[in-house]
């Protein structure tokens, strides 16, 4: 196992009382994320609406690394509600509030309540490349074939 990275965490005012985002089970790979909405105005999503859904905190992620905002299976097997983005990118320089994008692919209007845990955390390293331009690309076995250009 590699280092263990530190994430700083704010919270926001319309965060007060909430659990933090926290890994659920000892080997999980995502933080859940709740959703920061108010507790007296729980958000309907209706069949094929999205919603850009506060999390109410702010994370420091390091430099070298990105937060994957990633859908939770169950909301998605039982209700049709995943992330429109997925997976969202956090970049370490992001010093705003984490949102969710989500969206409701299923029959049902789905409402979203204050804490409810709607999408996970992941975090990743994500190295920098160097871009460099050049006249033309280095040949390989594969080439240009691409699409199922091996058979599906
Ligand atoms: O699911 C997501 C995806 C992104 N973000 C925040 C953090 C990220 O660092 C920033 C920008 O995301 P992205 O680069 O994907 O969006 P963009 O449309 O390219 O916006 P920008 O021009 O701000 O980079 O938005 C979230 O809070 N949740
Ligand atoms: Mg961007």
């Amino acid at each position: 196992m590699g280092e263990v990275q530190t994430i700083g965490l704010v919270r926001l005012p319309h965060a007060a009382g909430l659990p933090l985002p926290a890994y659920e089970t000892a080997g999980a790979a995502g933080f859940d994320l709740r959703a920061a909405v108010e507790a007296d105005a729980p958000l309907v999503l209706e069949p094929m609406a999205r919603a850009l859904v506060p999390t109410g905190f702010v994370f420091e992620i390091p430099l070298g690394f990105e937060g994957q905002v990633r859908p939770r299976s169950g909301l998605a097997a039982r209700h049709g509600i995943t992330c429109l983005n997925t997976p969202g990118t956090v970049d370490s320089d992001y010093r705003g509030e984490v949102k969710v994008i989500l969206i409701n692919l299923g029959a049902e209007p789905f409402t979203i309540e204050r804490g409810m845990r709607i999408a996970q955390m992941v975090i990743a390293p994500s190295p920098q490349a160097q871009l460099e331009e050049r006249a033309q690309a280095g040949e390989t076995a594969r080439g240009k074939g691409g699409f199922g250009s091996t058979g599906v």
